[in-house]
């Protein structure tokens, strides 16, 4: 078919918006620094109003505008991608592909939700000889062994059952929960209705096995197990065999003493042993929960790599995150559709960084083969890849793989297996640093796509309107608290490392795309305004000193639209993203709530990290369902049981401004025009928190803010302002 396979349109509309906006709050923000600098000029000259409060403000004021302009990057050349999967070449020409699978801990992450994404990926809309599926286990569990042997036998019904009535939806939990059946040519039939009641005894028949073998699931994760490679093969000899996807297991050794370096080293294990398998040259990362919702996703990935003017230089081609368990009220910011918004920038700026799953890569890009010289002799590659023959084999371009047609691995590919998913393959190779996922931090993925990306390789980025991979996201406080912070730690790691992107990327990439590492980075530096702007003000309307333009003051203007100009831009952005006004305040919200408690424990471990007094660590999400919390966060109400460590700093500076509302208004009340800035903004903020009102004094449910956490926060914010108090003077 003619014409092109994608097209890349920049959104005109956004682009003029934004840089519109840019230039009007960058004057405002000008017009700012005029007015604190004329005025701490002034005030070291008179001392009218102490100085120490004032530097603080300016400082924090300084470190906002910097931040400010970081992110302004993503915004600069927004654009959307659209593919024509439908002009692709027949499938005969269509290149293989390899989809991998991560999984931990059958007990945080249940068999069925595990094998439910697996399954998907099997029923991906590709030719089945040129699909592989490759689960990892870090929890070298038998409860997940048996459910993959379990997902397999479903899987031969499955598969065929999907291909034939071109299902839209192939995870089979979303299909038997969904109203949508088949494609429409096939509802009626009576054939199809007979397919389908066997279909749905054999996944209940699926379903009850897992449960039967998901006791204990806890107990049957280990860290001290050797590797083992199970390649999903009939018991009888059947010739529809390569009618199947490959399907493999693979638990990677794990050994005390031995650092095994979370996701980024099973992804590496998982490169090594499908190199030998089925050696496809993209891949396919999926976390467990996500699962497959459009099948077309691999052809529409194709639509780039088989498109000759850009495949060259693309590393990876990178889709959303969507969930499939939030509903109307967000109120943990669940979707963060902030990140998928910036998406859409990063793609107009040689593209977006990885975003942990849901991305089709080259092993071209991730082994470095583009960097390594040709004809290099093996004992060099060895020093590179470690010390696998037939894995240094494999990545030259006319590799056969060896499993032969029945799948049963012969001895020497066991014992090269075996090899390949052992803990000690990286020792002395660059796995790990030049080859393959970097273990530098937790966070794998953004480590990883800036080394890319400073290599000179681009990334592309679509956001379909079905959505391609669909996942569940925490919906309760905690979860989604410790997430962040684990985020946040792992780009903090970043920032003050060598691979700072100011250093590492200053030349490597282009300004715009290393402003944008830095908003990666540097986001939880938003803890020091934050806090600094919580408190000092607070404390200063208690001694009465200003520390905003008056309103008759000409300044106040351009404070006013810096304050109001920038919360219309949100919701703007909000809107143009097809969501409504009440997703701009929970945004809003958890934004703040990160601020003050994930990025300032993100901090303080990165610091302690840094001069090696901590452990980096990877806790990983829950997938499991709790009914209670699950309820409150469908009615929209927020679930306070989180660790006091989370929550205290936030109840602290929530009641500091509270107080400070009440001092407004008295303030006010006396000198309306010098306070009217100070008395507005905590305002703001405890009105926008509200729930934090509620939660503290108000709600007496299971719920809500523990008496002990409330209290200690009422007296930390005490102490806080009797010290600012007392010091000011
Ligand atoms: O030692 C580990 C730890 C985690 N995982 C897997 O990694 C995936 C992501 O872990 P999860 O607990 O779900 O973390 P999230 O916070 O949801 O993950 C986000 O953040 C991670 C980086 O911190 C990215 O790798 C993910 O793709 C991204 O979705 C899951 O499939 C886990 O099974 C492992 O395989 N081994
Ligand atoms: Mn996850």
């Amino acid at each position: 078919m003619d014409g092109p396979l994608n097209v890349c349109r920049v959104s005109t509309k956004n682009l003029i918006i934004n840089r519109v906006h840019m230039l009007l709050n960058g004057i405002a923000i000008l017009a700012l620094f005029y007015y604190r600098f004329t005025t701490l000029f002034r005030i070291i000259e008179t001392r009218e109003t102490p100085l120490v409060p004032y530097l603080i403000v300016i400082f924090c004021e300084i470190i906002l505008t910097l931040l400010w302009i970081q992110r302004r990057a993503p915004r600069w050349r927004p654009v959307r991608r659209t593919v024509y999967p439908e002009r692709l070449p027949e499938d005969e020409k269509l290149p293989p592909v390899d989809v991998f699978v991560c999984t931990a801990d059958p007990s945080k992450e249940p068999s069925l939700g595990v094998m439910n994404t697996v399954i998907s990926a099997m029923s991906l809309d590709y030719p089945p000889d040129k699909l592989a599926v490759y689960l990892s286990d870090d929890g070298g569990s038998y409860v997940t062994l048996h459910a993959v042997r379990e997902a397999w036998k479903f899987a031969r019904w499955w598969v065929p059952f999907c291909r034939k009535y071109e299902l839209q939806n192939r995870c089979p939990k979303a299909y038997f929960s969904a109203k949508e059946s088949a494609n429409e040519k096939f509802i009626g039939s009576s054939e199809f209705a007979a397919d389908k009641k066997i279909i749905e005894k054999k996944y209940e028949e699926f379903q009850e096995a897992l449960e039967r073998n998901s006791v204990n699931a806890s107990r049957s994760v280990s860290r001290d197990h050797p590797p083992t490679v199970e390649v999903m093969t009939d018991e009888i000899r059947d010739p529809d065999l390569k009618e199947m996807p490959l399907l493999v297991y693979v638990a990677r050794e794990k050994r005390p003493g031995h650092p095994h370096h979370f996701k980024g080293g099973a992804l590496n294990v998982l490169l090594r042993v499908s190199a030998v398998l089925s050696n496809a040259p993209y891949f396919l990362v999926l976390d467990c929960d996500m699962y497959c919702n459009d099948p077309t996703s691999a052809r529409q990935a194709m639509c780039f790599y088989l498109d000759p003017k850009i495949a060259p230089q693309i590393a990876w081609v990178q889709y959303p995150q969507k969930f499939h368990n939030i509903g109307e009220h967000d109120i943990y910011d669940g979707r963060i559709h902030p990140v998928w918004r910036e998406g859409l920038g990063l793609d107009g700026l040689r593209g977006p960084t990885i975003y942990g799953c849901n991305f089709f890569m080259t092993r071209e890009a991730i082994y470095a083969t583009d960097r390594k010289k040709k004809d290099v002799d093996i004992n060099q590659l060895k020093k590179s890849f470690g010390s696998s023959n037939e894995f240094i084999k494999s990545i030259y371009i006319n590799y056969k793989t060896q499993l032969p047609e029945d799948r049963k691995p012969s001895d020497t590919l066991k014992k090269e297996l075996q090899l390949l998913a052992s803990c000690t393959y990286d020792n002395d190779t660059e796995w790990g640093e030049e080859v393959g996922y970097k273990y530098f931090t937790v966070v794998e993925d953004s480590i990883t796509a800036l080394e890319l990306h400073c290599r000179g390789w681009i990334s592309v980025y679509i956001d379909p309107d079905r959505p391609c991979f669909m996942g569940a996201s925490p919906t309760n406080l905690n979860d989604m608290l410790v997430q962040q912070t684990r985020w946040s730690f792992g780009l903090m790691q970043i920032g003050l490392s060598k691979y700072s992107p100011y250093i590492y990327g200053a030349f490597r990439l282009s300004i715009l795309q290393t402003m944008y590492y830095g908003v990666l980075v540097f986001d939880s530096l938003y803890v020091v305004p934050f806090y600094g702007l919580a408190i000092i003000p607070p404390i200063c309307l208690l001694r009465g000193i200003p520390l905003y333009p008056k309103v008759s003051d000409p300044f106040f203007i351009p404070l006013a639209f810096i304050f109001i100009s920038s919360q219309l831009k949100h919701v703007q952005e909000v809107l143009s993203y097809g969501d409504n006004f009440m997703h701009a305040v929970y945004e809003l919200r958890v934004w703040m709530m990160k601020c003050g408690s994930c990025y300032l424990l993100a901090i303080l471990n990165a610091f302690l990290d840094r001069f090696g007094l901590g452990e980096a660590n990877f806790s990983i999400t829950s997938k499991v369902v709790d009914d209670e919390q699950a309820k409150r966060h469908e009615q929209g109400i927020y679930d306070f049981r989180a660790s006091p460590v989370l929550l205290t700093p936030l109840c602290t500076a929530y009641i500091i401004n509270l107080f400070s509302c009440f001092i407004g208004v008295a303030r006010v009340l006396q000198k309306g025009d010098e306070f009217l800035i100070q008395a507005v903004i905590p305002f703001f903020g405890v009105l926008l928190n509200y729930p934090f009102l509620e939660g503290m004094f108000l709600r007496k449910d299971s719920g809500s803010i523990s008496p002990s956490v409330t209290l200690l926060a009422v007296a930390l914010a005490a102490i806080i302002l009797c010290c600012g108090y007392l010091l000011i003077y």
